[in-house]
């Protein structure tokens, strides 16, 4: 099949990539010159694990293209995808600035009959408005059908993720439209659930903020675990087994970031509320989230007090492991509370460091290793679960710190195996979230 992607970035490229290992021919599109110009030596310009691989190995058997150029890109495609931003609003709503611009500029080169799939988030209504935008443009003498097609990928496995996914979404009003999308999905023998357009779009929605609204609800388990003496950890896996629940998404931290979940759990509340529906458990869900970020600053200063001329090591940057996405990061509010405390602050993230000093700056130093990070420091905090950070040796860890003291906001370390190897290490403290906190007396 034919098809055209527009915008390349974590959904767009993942797509247009995936689309093209099943065998379709693929033209991807986006107004940003140099990310076209480094995918079409077949490098990525983001960090995604099996993305490179699949990017080369389908520019080389010729079935992926890299356009800036619509009218190159759009000309006889059976399927357009629109998989361009829809980031946060000011007012907590969905900007669709870039998603309008990109159909009414695409709507000038239709010539031919086609189906435009859209793939970014969009609130409920969206595509109506954009199918309008099409009819009021396009040529009369074609027939554009428009259907929602929502992504459920996660960064750090993208590819996977849309190789395997659990079910694809199709909300259309032709019969047609939905059954030429489904013959484009058939080769990932994927599960697909049909439904009119709007429950297409609620279903990506009300599967987003379940999901920050399960990391909330375990959060709270752990800050209240914490206090009772129980373990989170033990707890969550507890609950998991029941398969009613689900053993995914219980991992209690510091808060979910990324670019979707705390956008996308907003715009649903601006939609609530723009409805005049009181949606308070997603309210609580944000409000939790962000008390949850300033858990371990809170930690800090309880353990410190004052916090000023204190030396800070950040295991961790990116807002998740795998991918060098800072939108959201948690690492973004703790650095910026330790320096306004007077703290000093290194971090280290095994990627995502270059896209950290767009944002931060020089507010933090940046190390090259985790124990260059860690050296002369009072504390380290566990920001990201990286798994380097697992492997790593935790006495050398602790023998180059100035004060052995850990606060873990991933839960990266087991307490047993720190028992049974540092428990005669003289004023280890090790803090995790929703457990007893380990520590060794000094004698
Ligand atoms: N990042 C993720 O894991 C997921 C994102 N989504 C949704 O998918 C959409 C895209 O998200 P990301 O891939 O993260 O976005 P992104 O911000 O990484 O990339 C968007 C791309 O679109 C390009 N673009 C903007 N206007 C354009 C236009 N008129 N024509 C062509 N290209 C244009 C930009 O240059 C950029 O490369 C959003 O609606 C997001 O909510 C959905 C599921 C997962
Ligand atoms: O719409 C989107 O953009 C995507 O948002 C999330 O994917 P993503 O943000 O890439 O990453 P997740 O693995 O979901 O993690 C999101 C945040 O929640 C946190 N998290 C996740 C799971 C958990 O148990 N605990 C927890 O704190 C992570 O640390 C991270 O900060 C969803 O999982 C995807 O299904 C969805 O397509």
């Amino acid at each position: 099949m034919q098809i055209a992607v527009l915008g390349t970035g974590y959904v767009g490229l993942s797509t247009g990539v995936c689309l093209a290992e099943i065998g379709h021919n693929v033209y991807c599109i986006d107004i940003d010159e140099r990310k076209i110009e480094l995918l079409r030596q077949g490098i990525s310009p983001i960090y995604e694990p099996g993305l490179d691989e699949l990017l080369q190995k389908n520019i080389q058997n010729g079935r992926l293209f890299f356009t800036t150029s619509y009218e190159e890109g759009i000309k006889n495609r059976e399927v357009i995808i629109i998989a361009v931003g829809t980031p946060q609003s000011e007012d907590g709503s969905a900007d669709l600035s870039y998603i309008k611009k990109a159909v009414c500029d695409l709507s000038s080169y239709l010539k031919d009959d086609v189906i435009i799939a859209v793939k970014s988030t969009v609130p409920v209504g969206t595509n109506d408005e954009l199918y309008q935008l099409l009819k009021d443009r396009c040529n009369k003498n074609i027939r554009v059908d428009l259907v929602s097609n929502p992504e459920f990928l996660r960064q750090g496995s993208a590819i996977h993720d849309t190789l395997h996914a659990d079910r694809i979404v199709i909300g259309a009003k032709s019969e047609e439209a939905a059954a030429k999308m489904k013959e484009m999905y058939l080769p990932l023998q994927v599960p697909i659930i049909q439904t009119d357009i709007r429950s297409a779009e609620m279903i990506k929605y009300a599967s987003n903020a379940f999901l920050a609204m399960k990391i909330s609800y375990i959060n709270e388990i752990a800050n209240l675990c914490e206090v009772l003496g129980a373990n989170v950890n033990d707890v969550a896996k507890g609950m998991g087994m029941d398969k009613r629940i689900g053993g995914a998404f219980l991992h209690a931290g510091i808060g979910y970031g990324g670019s979707c979940f705390p956008k996308d759990v907003k715009a649903l509340l601006h939609t609530a509320k723009s409805h005049h529906v009181d949606f308070a458990i997603l309210k609580e869900t944000v409000a939790v989230n962000e008390r949850q970020r300033r858990l371990l600053v809170k930690k800090a200063v309880s353990r410190f007090g004052d916090l000023r001329g204190k030396k800070f090591a950040l295991f961790g940057l990116a807002f998740k492991p795998n991918t060098d996405d800072m939108r959201e990061a948690p690492s973004i509010i703790i650095s910026k509370l330790l320096t306004e405390l007077g703290a000093k602050v290194t971090a280290y993230d095994p990627v995502a460091t270059e896209n950290a000093k767009k944002i931060l700056g020089d507010s933090i130093s940046y190390a090259q290793s985790a124990y260059e990070a860690a050296r002369d420091a009072n504390a380290l905090f566990v920001v990201t679960e990286w798994p380097e950070f697992q492997q790593l040796d935790v006495k050398a860890l602790l023998d180059v710190m100035k004060q052995p003291i850990i606060f873990d906001g991933r839960n990266i370390f087991d307490l047993e195996t720190l028992n049974s190897s540092l428990k005669a290490y003289q004023g280890f403290e090790y803090y995790p979230v929703g457990k007893r906190a380990f520590i060794v007396e000094k004698k």
